[in-house]
């Protein structure tokens, strides 16, 4: 961690995640906001005094070390190409990316430290290396990846989902099955279910808050900052799991 505060970016900042994490920085005193970019530039009350700037304007936000970005696949490429320009760190938990755009994070990681998750809880980054277990212990078994989240939500299957089913496609198991569910405002949960001859395996992860993420988030910018330029997992930074 450098001596003075990390200077954040928060793309996304009048979210529901980009609100939460104007609410939970301020508890930190080695993280600063230093403004926050959304589609309109509409200020939350989080963040009135700092800068709020409309993404068509973004090329002006002031000098920062390190975005935080949770906003949209839309909003994706023009965040990395202000990381790019700037020489700034990236911590994004932005879903439903292209190949593409997973390819330009890669990119930018020649350059600069980049964190992308497709989720910040601890519970799930333990759930992905349960799940790959269990898929190298139950390569037979049918495999269905169930997951809840609020009417909201734009992308399905989310990027937890697939990211649990990379985890036991690691494993060797079977292809999942993906189920999405949107309702009223569950904040996320997901199920990893293995089925095989006369039994069943259920490992779940339930969501109660996005502060859970939101703290992940800002704990990894904090960890990130000052880094060398490389592709950097939340699970090793943050629990020290290996892949
Ligand atoms: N990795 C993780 O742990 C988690 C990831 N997520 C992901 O984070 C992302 C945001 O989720 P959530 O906060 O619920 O979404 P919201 O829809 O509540 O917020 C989206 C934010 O992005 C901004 N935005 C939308 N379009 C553009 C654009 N074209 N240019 C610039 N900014 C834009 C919005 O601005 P405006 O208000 O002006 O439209 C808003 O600030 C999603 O991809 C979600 O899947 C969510 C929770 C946890
Ligand atoms: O959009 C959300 O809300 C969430 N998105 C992430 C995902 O797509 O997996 C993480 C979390 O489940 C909440």
């Amino acid at each position: 961690m450098p001596n003075s505060p990390v200077r954040l970016l928060i793309h996304g900042a009048s979210g529901r995640m980009g609100r939460a994490l104007l609410r939970l920085a301020a508890e930190h005193g080695d993280l600063r906001v230093v403004a926050g970019i959304s589609r309109s530039g509409r200020t939350p009350p989080e963040l009135s005094g700092l800068p709020m700037l409309p993404a068509a304007h973004m090329g002006e936000a002031p000098a920062f070390d390190l975005m935080l970005d949770f906003s949209l696949a839309e909003a994706f490429d023009s965040a990395v190409a202000l990381c790019r320009s700037r020489s700034a760190g990236l911590v994004s938990g932005t879903t439903g990316l292209s190949a593409t755009q997973k390819q330009a994070l890669d990119t930018l990681a020649q350059q600069v430290p980049v964190l992308w998750s497709a989720n910040f809880s601890a519970g799930v980054a333990v759930l992905s290396e349960l799940v790959r277990q269990a898929a190298a212990a139950l390569p037979e078994w049918d495999v269905d990846i169930v997951e809840s989240h609020h009417v909201h939500k734009k992308d399905a299957p989310s990027g937890t989902a697939l990211a649990l089913g990379a985890a036991v496609e690691r494993g060797g198991g079977r292809p999942p099955a993906y189920s999405s569910l949107r309702a009223g405002d569950i904040v996320g949960e997901h199920l990893v279910q293995f089925t095989g001859p006369g039994e069943r395996l259920e490992l779940t992860h339930r969501a109660g808050s996005r502060d859970i993420f939101a703290r992940g988030a800002l704990e990894a910018a904090r960890r990130l900052a000052g880094r060398p330029p490389g592709s950097y997992r939340f699970a090793e930074l943050l629990l020290g799991l290996a892949r």
